[in-house]
């Protein structure tokens, strides 16, 4: 096992902990063939079943969500934690639609492309399949759970879903839903198996399983990350942390930039791909910041500013060495003045985590350069970092956000879940 994860609980023994996994890791093995051959309306029955399970069983979701909400405010959570975990029946709703949206895609499984005929007389292409076990480690957001199950699920694969031990009790009612929904669809329970223990070392535990687990999704901060890249024995898909920023070049609209930043900054503060540092253009500063500085005053935004910034911006607090690689997931924003694109990219490539950057400007070589030179999972021009979504990119929902560059790169949907094998269609051939 992974001995750099923390055992938070530290109620369990490690050997306790990995005989659980080990146990869960062979029913989701057992459980993944199953899915992998399951066709579409199989799939897409279980999907249909469990966005009206969610609705049937809102009190008891919503009854076992308010203990963990009560949970959390008794243990001091902060704003940001207690909003991404509080369920509403909007947001009941909002999952159920999210499931019904996930059965409305096209389903990825099987689908043959590239076939061409070789010289030799055989056929050659590809064929798209599940990955097999997928376990993913995400936060203290109920709606995740429905939404990892229901793209696990329709892209064929078996999944462990570890969530934030903050939503325990949510992710258990909507755990027990989608175990009626499979049941009901004629599919393995085991193919969405959601953990019951809160204990950390089920994490690296994971993470040191390639005989039942494929891949492991981390989706969270800098600590996880730590915890299970160190050591992994099974491939990991890194969704980690966004130190996003919006660059405003000297020749941006401003038309176009004060909406951007404002939307990137206060559309939802608590998101990976919210901005979390501003950086303007020298010779636009003094036209652009006083007008967003008071935008933000009035959101209630603080402003941490370097030197230059705080000359135009009374208000703005000093920002230290700190806060340019912070993620303040909050109403907090570092501001700082550059020379130029050169310094703007020097800067992102310094302090950001490859999330989502974008440059404001109507210089076409300088957007066409951001865009080559900013090594980042998504890279915009004039538009808020708030797009970096699986939905607004069309793939019709995500897993999250992947900070890697191998496999799935950006916002990952269903493709991302799967990979393609070669098929090879003879009559007899031989070489
Ligand atoms: N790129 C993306 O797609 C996304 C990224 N995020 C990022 O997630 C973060 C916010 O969520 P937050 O809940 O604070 O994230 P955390 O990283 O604190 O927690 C996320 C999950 O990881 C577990 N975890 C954390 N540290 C360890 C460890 N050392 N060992 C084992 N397990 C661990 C947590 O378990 P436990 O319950 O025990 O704390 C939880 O299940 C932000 O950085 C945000 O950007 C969020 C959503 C999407
Ligand atoms: N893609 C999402 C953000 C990713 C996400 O789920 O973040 P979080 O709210 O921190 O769990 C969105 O645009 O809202």
């Amino acid at each position: 096992m992974n001995a750099q994860v923390a055992n938070k609980a530290g109620k369990t023994s490690p050997e306790e902990v990995l005989n659980y996994m080990r146990e869960r890791g062979e029913r989701a093995r057992g459980a993944a063939r199953h899915v992998a051959r399951a066709d579409t309306g199989t799939k897409n029955a279980a999907l249909f079943a469990l966005a009206q399970l969610l609705l049937d069983e809102r009190k008891a979701i919503l009854a076992a969500n308010a203990e963990d909400m009560r949970a959390g405010r008794a243990a001091k959570l902060d704003a940001a934690m207690l909003e991404r975990l509080e369920l509403n029946d909007a947001r009941i709703d909002a999952m159920a639609d999210g499931v019904r949206q996930v059965a409305a895609l096209p389903d990825p499984i099987g689908e043959m492309t590239d076939m061409k005929l070789r010289p030799s007389g055989i056929q050659v292409g590809r064929m798209r399949v599940p990955l097999g076990v997928v376990g993913i480690i995400y936060e203290s957001r109920p709606n995740v759970t429905a939404d990892a199950a229901s793209l696990c699920l329709k892209s064929g694969n078996a999944a462990i879903l570890r969530g934030g031990s903050e939503a325990m009790n949510s992710n258990q009612a909507i755990a027990r839903c989608i175990q009626r929904a499979l049941r009901d669809a004629g599919l393995p329970e085991d193919a969405v198996q959601v953990l019951t223990i809160t204990d950390r070392s089920a994490v690296g535990a994971m993470v040191s399983m390639p005989e039942y687990i494929d891949v492991v999704i981390p989706r969270g901060g800098k600590g996880l990350v730590a915890a299970v890249s160190n050591g992994a024995r099974v491939p990991v898909i890194k969704h980690l942390d966004g130190v996003c920023h919006v660059f405003i070049d000297a020749d941006a609209d401003l038309d176009k930039a004060i909406p951007i930043c404002v939307n990137a900054k206060t559309q939802r503060y608590g998101t990976c791909n919210t901005m979390e540092t501003l950086l303007v253009d020298a010779p636009i500063a003094d036209r652009v910041l006083p007008k967003l500085a008071q935008i933000y005053r009035e959101a209630g935004v603080e402003l941490r500013g370097c030197e230059r910034t705080r000359r135009l911006v009374s208000e703005a607090r000093p920002a230290t060495d700190a806060d340019w690689s912070e993620e303040y997931l909050a109403p907090v924003l570092a501001v700082k003045i550059v020379d130029g694109l050169d310094a703007a990219i020097d800067h992102i490539s310094r302090y950001g985590s490859a999330h989502t950057d974008a440059i404001v400007t109507e210089n076409y070589t300088r957007a066409r350069r951001f865009l080559r030179e900013v090594d980042s999972s998504s890279v915009m021009v004039n538009a808020s970092t708030r797009f970096a979504d699986g939905y607004e990119y069309g793939l019709g929902a995500e897993i999250g956000i992947s900070t890697d560059k191998f496999h799935a790169r950006g916002p990952v949907g269903l493709e991302g879940l799967t990979s393609q094998k070669w098929v090879v269609l003879g009559d007899g051939n031989v070489r």
